[in-house]
């Protein structure tokens, strides 16, 4: 099938590109980008005013299935991706149960293909089950499909446990994607230790519980010369070990989301709000503005969202009982546009390195750039369009977002993958 799309201004870095095109598509791959184009049949679109993009990877989603179907499934989540305007998306291993060898990616691959509306990259975990004690199927994983490492949801305790994953993964050109937790010190901490766990009255998740392991991790790098991802980074100690790593030349990247960027530990009142209760927890305007500063100068590699879906039912009880993680894919791309774009903090081009370019390149993935031959997966975006973010237009299955009632400027219109649409004029195509 052909297919047209006319007068998009077109945004990409990786060739220098930013003017109005006309894009032709055959067969999944571009075929020619260039000014008045004509095509003999097909399906037309006119983009006039719109913003055209690299399809958007977010490199850091919870799915849930298997096993956790109540909060999102395969289907429900890819929805989601592609209504937030993402074509593709990394699913996190800490379902049930833990995708820890070849079948569970066969399984996770083989769902995506049949109900998906986004490409769904697996990570497969570290260890078996999570447990941090015994090193998962990561060669067979890889042979199956794997694109990446995570034990997302523990921190692997025992740096000679860690030390092991990152030699054994080193072999396979996959990155070591972390979640840096010391147990020891995080406990059962609940928000941010200070002024909010005093003022709040719950214990405290000092800064320090992720710094370490941060520090540990990028030693080990050094030691074994694995490619290391920080995922979720929320202080500015821990943003300012990365930035050492990398100027001291090792493979180091890290991720930041937007509740942690656009939210602190301030919006946690005396209504005890579950919707923010996050995994890191949320932190100071100060360690914000860090992650915010590390986004504009380069530190930061991706941002992600951490779509950590959750029932209703499990989120609305006392703060402590309820679980840690908010939503993202729907709001992601509209906040960065409202408080990064168009605060002139960032511009396109930097978006669309640390929402497209990067992320992919992380998942060893060829990437997609707005020239002929490549694959056609884009992002259409009206940078015009006002919205309020509202619960009952997700298309995720949960409500949990720390976001409901926030009025954004620009958001995702259509979303394309291999050619075909998944989200046309804001309404996900099935
Ligand atoms: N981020 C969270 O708060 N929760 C995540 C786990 C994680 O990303 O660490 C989840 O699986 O719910
Ligand atoms: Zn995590
Ligand atoms: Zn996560």
């Amino acid at each position: 099938m052909a297919l047209m799309l006319k007068n998009a201004r077109v945004i990409d870095p990786q060739v220098g590109l930013d003017e109005v095109r006309d894009i032709l598509v055959r067969d999944g791959r571009i075929v020619e980008v260039g000014h008045n184009l004509t095509m003999e049949k097909g399906v037309e679109r006119d983009l006039s005013g719109k913003v055209l993009v690299p399809g958007l990877v977010d490199i850091h989603v919870h799915l849930r299935e298997p096993g956790g179907e109540q909060k999102e499934d395969i289907a429900s989540g890819t929805r989601a991706a592609a209504h937030g305007g993402f074509t593709a998306v990394c699913a996190m291993p800490n379902t049930a149960p833990v995708i820890d060898n070849a079948m569970g990616v066969e399984y996770v691959k083989a769902v995506a293909a049949a109900k998906g509306k986004a490409r769904v990259y697996v990570a497969g975990a570290c260890s078996q089950g999570l447990k941090g004690e015994t090193l998962s199927e990561m060669g067979d994983m890889v042979a199956h499909g794997a694109s990446a490492f995570t034990d997302d949801g523990k921190g692997i305790q025992d740096a000679g446990m860690m030390r092991r994953v990152m030699d054994y993964a080193s072999q396979f050109n996959r990155v070591v994607m972390v979640h840096a937790q010391d147990n020891g010190l995080v406990g059962d901490g609940q928000v941010n230790e200070g002024v909010a766990s005093t003022r709040l009255g719950m214990l405290g998740w000092p800064a320090e519980g992720e710094e370490i392991e941060i520090a540990r991790d990028i030693a080990l790098c050094r030691l074994t010369g694995c490619p290391l991802h920080i995922q979720h980074v929320t202080t500015a100690r821990g943003l300012d070990l990365v930035r050492a790593a990398k100027a001291e030349g090792l493979p180091v990247t890290c991720e930041v989301t937007p509740h942690h960027m656009f939210l602190t530990e301030d919006a946690i009142t005396d209504e005890y709000q579950t919707c923010f209760k996050v995994n890191p927890p949320l932190r100071t305007a100060e360690d914000a503005a860090a992650l915010v500063a590390g986004v504009a100068d380069g530190t930061v590699d991706c941002i992600v969202t951490d779509h950590a879906p959750h029932t209703d039912w499990e989120k609305d009880r006392e703060f402590e009982l309820a679980p840690f993680g908010m939503t993202g894919l729907e709001t992601s791309l509209g906040l960065v546009l409202t408080h990064l774009v168009n605060e002139g903090v960032i511009d396109f081009n930097r978006m669309v390195e640390l929402m497209a370019v990067n992320p992919r390149q992380l998942m060893r993935d060829e990437p997609v750039k707005i020239e002929a031959g490549c694959v056609a997966d884009f992002t259409v975006i009206d940078p015009e369009a006002s919205w309020t973010v509202e619960a009952h237009d997700f298309y995720s299955r949960a409500n949990n977002s720390g976001f409901i009632g926030a009025r954004l400027k620009g958001r995702a219109t259509d979303t394309y993958v291999g050619g075909y649409a998944t989200m046309e004029d804001g309404v996900v195509v099935e």
